[in-house]
C-alpha cells in the first residue's frame, strides 16, 4: 500500500485528514495559484488541486498525494484568504445578506502509476444581514484571516449563517473527506 502525503500548508486540512486515522506525511506545495484568463472557478480549483499534488511527485515518487484548493465565489468575485482585518471586513460586508458558494478542488495522485483522480465539491453559505459592528466583533473574536471567505464554519463563524446547502461540510472547511474516502477506496485504501 502506497504511503499517503498531504500536499498542503493548511493546518485545517491536516486536522481534517487526521480524522480518517491513517498515517500521513505533509509538505507545502509551492505553486503559482493565479487564475488563468477565461478559466472558470471550478476549472481553476481542479487544476490547482492537481498541481499541488504533482509538484511533490518528484519528492514522493511512490506515494498517494492529496492536493486541494478552494475558491469562494460571490457573484463575479472570487474571495481568497483575506490575510488582514480590513480585507476580511470587506469580504464579510460583501457577503452580508448574500450567498457565497465554496468550490473545493480535490486531487488524489498515484505518483508511481502517474494516475490522478480529480473532483470539485460545492458548498453554499447563505449569510445573515450583518452590521459593521457585528463583523468587527466576529473578526476580533475568531481572527479567521487565513480562511477563504473570512470565517471558521466549525467555530463562531456559524453565527454569521442564515443557512447552508451542501452534502459535505468538510469541503467548506477545506478538504472534502467524503469524496476523499471514495478516492482512497478506488486506490486500494479502506477507510475505516
Ligand atoms: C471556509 N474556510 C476556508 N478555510 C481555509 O481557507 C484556506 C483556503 O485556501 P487555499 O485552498 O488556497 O489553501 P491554503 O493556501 O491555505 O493551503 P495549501 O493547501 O497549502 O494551498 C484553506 O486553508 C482552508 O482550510 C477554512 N478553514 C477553517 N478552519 N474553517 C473554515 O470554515 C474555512
Amino acid at each position: 500500500m502506497l504511503p499517503l502525503v498531504l500536499a498542503s500548508s493548511s493546518p485545517y486540512r491536516r486536522e481534517l485528514l487526521a480524522r480518517l486515522r491513517r498515517p500521513f506525511e505533509w509538505a507545502a506545495p509551492a505553486i503559482d495559484e493565479s487564475r488563468r484568463e477565461g478559466e472558470t472557478a471550478s476549472d481553476m480549483v481542479r487544476r490547482l488541486a492537481q498541481e499541488k499534488a504533482r509538484v511533490l511527485a518528484g519528492r514522493y515518487p511512490r506515494h498517494l498525494i492529496i492536493g486541494s484548493d478552494q475558491a469562494a465565489v460571490l457573484g463575479d468575485q472570487i474571495l481568497g484568504k483575506p490575510h488582514s482585518h480590513e480585507r476580511a471586513h470587506a469580504q464579510l460586508c460583501a457577503a452580508s445578506g448574500n450567498s457565497v458558494t465554496f468550490l473545493t478542488g480535490l486531487a488524489l495522485l498515484d505518483s508511481e502509476r502517474d494516475t490522478c483522480q480529480v473532483d470539485c465539491i460545492a458548498y453554499t453559505v447563505h449569510f445573515r444581514q450583518l452590521s459593521a459592528t457585528q463583523i468587527d466583533r466576529y473578526l476580533r473574536a475568531e481572527q479567521p484571516f487565513d480562511c477563504a471567505g473570512s470565517f471558521k464554519a466549525e467555530g463562531l463563524g456559524i453565527s454569521l449563517f442564515r443557512g447552508t446547502e451542501g452534502s459535505d461540510v468538510t469541503s467548506l472547511i477545506g478538504l472534502p473527506l467524503i469524496r476523499l474516502v471514495d478516492m482512497l477506496q478506488q486506490a486500494g485504501i479502506e477507510v475505516p
